[in-house]
């Protein structure tokens, strides 16, 4: 499960995927967290589109995964 603004963290996962899916009886499957930031500030800071192929993760998503893998971007030294 991955948080991306512009895309390198989401490039990460996406090559994270590739790698793990290549072990024998591992599956993985990419979610994205939920996005906090309204359409306003995500319109000001120019974020990239995001892909609707990647769904947004949910509490039984997460209760379903053997192990778990989080990616996320630092703003300002902290990620909320
Ligand atoms: C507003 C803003 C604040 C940031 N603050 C930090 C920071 O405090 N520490 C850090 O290491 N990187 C910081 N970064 C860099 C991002 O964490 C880094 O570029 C990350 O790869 C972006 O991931 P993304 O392209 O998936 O959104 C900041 C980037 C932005 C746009």
């Amino acid at each position: 499960m991955f948080y991306s603004m512009y895309g390198h963290v989401e490039g990460l996962a996406r090559r994270l995927k590739k790698g793990v899916d290549g072990v024998e009886g591992v599956e993985v499957v990419l979610y994205r967290m939920l996005e906090m930031l309204s359409a306003e500030i995500l319109q000001q800071t120019r974020v990239s589109p995001k892909d609707d192929g990647i769904p947004v993760i949910t509490a039984e998503d997460l209760a379903l995964a053997d192990g778990v893998l989080f990616g996320f971007l630092m703003r300002w030294g902290q990620h909320r």
